[in-house]
């Protein structure tokens, strides 16, 4: 069922916290900020917080002090990650030489797990506190090994003989996707939750959505001896020094984020959350950020691709995203630009369909430049942060405004402005009209590309789509790879 057609609202989401009154504030002048992060953000050249970051650190380690857990709607580029990175490194400075996992983020892709790991990793990095990464890209024996110390490594001069390191952990924090996250808890001898006291669930109502092993039941059952069992049989080996904070029954504090928080009471009761509060942008589930401009364009469907290759070629070297409906479509797309002949533009696709190496892969080439254009499907760009990326094109129209705010909002982010443009017929003008109505911020001009512009590109349309012709047939004629399965 369509979650906003449901009526009933959890009672603490109808007074939230409105974000869009915040103001930005020196770093400076961020209060209980210990001087050493201080120094780090300087170093990152972040000389002021955003309004999401303030209001955060205020409910965290401001007067808030974590004492509720956290709901928050703020659009994207807005700054969330920062907003909760911050407050738990604050908190987890005072450690003391023994490890245990104190921190814990969810996010539902690998990329997105790198992304925030970096984020964590400039900021911890010179503290000392250390980050691990749990997201399937290794197998489950050496991911363990990088997060908590096994016997037979390290073993020294006495082998075979009882470390007091083994089954510590090597990580403060965890940043993790949730199906390689259940397969250590279930499977990994020394990985443990029970000293969790952060849990932090970014892309919310994304992972709130789909089960991926029921993993928010496993992490919260995980972490529950946390209050009723401090001298379990699993502790033995990390009791002795391990700083628990002031109160060792301490309660595990939940950050909950996206930028269209879901609404729906069944979803957010699984959080089984401690007297939460909400903190929104605006009235509305859905908002677009400041800075970004919103046109259509209205073309008929079969000539929608020389409409694309037009627009692509009056965008000149900027840096953009292409969005198409489903994996399928972003291939067969990808590949029919790659055949326009005199179209000097570099294009690479980035899609479920491919194997993670070769999309991280693509992914850091187009961070670092390498080529104009990332042809992509949904799934995976939430949350994707790259930099310099000045224009979204939906060359499908998008269903709902879920995915329209996603898709936008990879462009005009932190502030910077940007373009999204959307692809259409004229027949669907209607229903992109109704989609926007359900979004604050959402005004939309027409883009007009010049006809004569659209008919000098037809022969060499023609001869793009024999050339893809070939193409598919001479895969057909290959066996299938098995990296893109
Ligand atoms: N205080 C700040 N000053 C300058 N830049 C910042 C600040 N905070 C965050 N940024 C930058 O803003 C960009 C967007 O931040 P981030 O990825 O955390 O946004 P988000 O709100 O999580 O977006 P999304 O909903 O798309 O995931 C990043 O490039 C980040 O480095």
């Amino acid at each position: 069922m369509d979650e906003e057609k449901r009526v009933a609202v959890l009672p603490w989401l109808r007074h939230p916290v409105d974000l869009t009154r915040g103001e930005q504030l020196c770093v400076r002048m961020v209060p209980f900020m210990d001087r050493r992060l201080k120094s780090v953000l300087e170093n990152m050249e972040i000389s002021n917080l955003f309004p999401v970051q303030v209001a955060l650190w205020h409910e965290t380690v401001g007067p808030g002090n974590f004492e509720r857990d956290l709901c928050i709607n703020s659009p994207t580029g807005s700054g969330k990650t920062l907003a909760y990175a911050l407050p738990i490194v604050q908190k987890l400075l005072p450690s003391s030489t023994i490890k245990c996992l104190r921190a814990l983020v969810v996010v539902p892709t690998r990329d997105l797990a790198l992304q925030v790991k970096q984020v964590f990793d400039a900021l911890t990095l010179p503290l000392g506190l250390r980050v691990g990464l749990a997201v399937g890209q290794s197998s489950v024996v050496d991911e363990i090994s990088s997060l908590v110390h096994v016997p037979g490594e390290e073993e020294g001069p006495n082998p075979g003989f009882f470390s007091p390191f083994w089954f510590q952990s090597k990580v403060d924090i965890l940043v993790a996707t949730p199906g390689r996250l259940v397969d250590h808890v279930n499977m990994s001898r020394g990985f443990t939750l029970k000293h969790l006291r952060y849990l932090v669930v970014d892309e919310a109502d994304r992972l709130l959505r789909e089960d991926y092993q029921s993993w928010l039941p496993t992490v919260l059952k995980s972490t529950q001896s946390n209050n009723d069992d401090v001298t379990g049989d699993d502790d033995v080996f990390q009791l002795g020094g391990v700083e628990r904070g002031s109160n060792p029954h301490h309660r595990l504090a939940k950050v909950v984020l996206s930028a269209t928080l879901t609404r729906d009471p069944g979803r957010l009761v699984l959080l089984n959350l401690h007297h939460p509060l909400f903190l929104s942008a605006g009235q509305m589930r859905y908002r677009l950020p400041e800075n970004l401009e919103a046109y259509k364009l209205i073309c008929e469907r079969k000539v929608k691709p020389l409409y694309l290759v037009a627009l692509l070629k009056s965008l000149g070297e900027e840096k953009c995203v292409v969005f198409t409906k489903s994996v399928e479509s972003t291939h067969r797309l990808c590949k029919l630009l790659n055949c326009f002949e005199d179209l000097q533009i570099d294009i690479k696709e980035y899609s479920g369909l491919q194997h993670q190496r070769v999309r991280s892969k693509t992914l850091n080439e187009f961070r670092k430049g390498e080529f104009q254009v990332l042809v992509s499907s949904d799934a995976m760009t939430r949350g994707m942060d790259v930099e310099g990326v000045r224009n979204v094109i939906n060359y499908d129209m998008p269903k709902y405004i879920k995915t329209y705010v996603h898709r936008a909002g990879r462009t005009a982010r932190a502030g910077q402005t940007g373009r999204c443009f959307t692809l259409m017929s004229n027949d669907e003008v209607g229903r992109f009209k109704k989609l926007m109505k359900k979004a604050e911020a959402s005004a939309c001009l027409e883009h007009t590309i010049p006809s004569c512009l659209i008919e000098a590109l037809h022969s060499t349309y023609q001869s793009a789509l024999s050339k893809l012709k070939e193409i598919i047939l001479e895969t057909r004629k290959k066996p299938k790879d098995k990296s893109c399965q």
